[in-house]
């Protein structure tokens, strides 16, 4: 079993809970109400930090009801939080565009996260030509 040090900005929203069974991403709550009209860009604080085990980094996805209930899509698609972000100040957000006019309420469960081992370290090594067979580039799938 893994360890997170977390702390809490609010005792608004309700803790973290990791849930044996249904799934293993983790659910997130809004931690502030944030009124955001169609069109408009929100960083919505998540109320926490973390200090994730050595080793690792958290992916930050929505919800699959997130867009349903609330009308968001999260702008960077997928958040990457690194094992770096862990101080007293680095509480997560999630950045998000409103579709149409929405209140998201303290501890909607809005967003949720796993964690995930950082990638070995990488060195790139500049060839004429690689020794893979040829799938003939991006979409040529099925055709022909
Ligand atoms: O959805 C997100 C994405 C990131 N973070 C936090 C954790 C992450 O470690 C930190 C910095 O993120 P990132 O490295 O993506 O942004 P940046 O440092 O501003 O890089 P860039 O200038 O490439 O966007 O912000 C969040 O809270 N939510």
């Amino acid at each position: 079993m893994q360890k997170i040090k977390i702390k809490y900005f609010t005792d608004k929203i309700e803790p973290l809970d990791y849930i044996e069974g249904k799934s293993d991403w983790i659910d997130m709550r809004a931690s502030e109400e944030v009124t955001l009209k169609a069109g408009e860009f929100a960083l919505i604080p998540l109320g926490v930090a973390m200090e994730l085990p050595k080793g690792y980094e958290a992916h930050l996805v929505p919800r699959s009801s997130t867009f349903k209930n609330w009308g968001i899509i999260q702008t960077n698609s997928v958040g990457i939080v690194d094992g770096s972000y862990c101080g007293d100040n680095d509480m997560w957000r999630m950045p998000v565009y409103a579709t149409r006019d929405t209140v998201i309420h303290v501890n909607d469960r809005i967003a949720q996260f796993r964690i995930v081992e950082n990638q070995p370290e990488i060195v790139f090594e500049k060839v004429e030509h690689l020794t893979g067979k040829d799938r003939g580039g991006f979409g040529s799938t099925g055709l022909s």
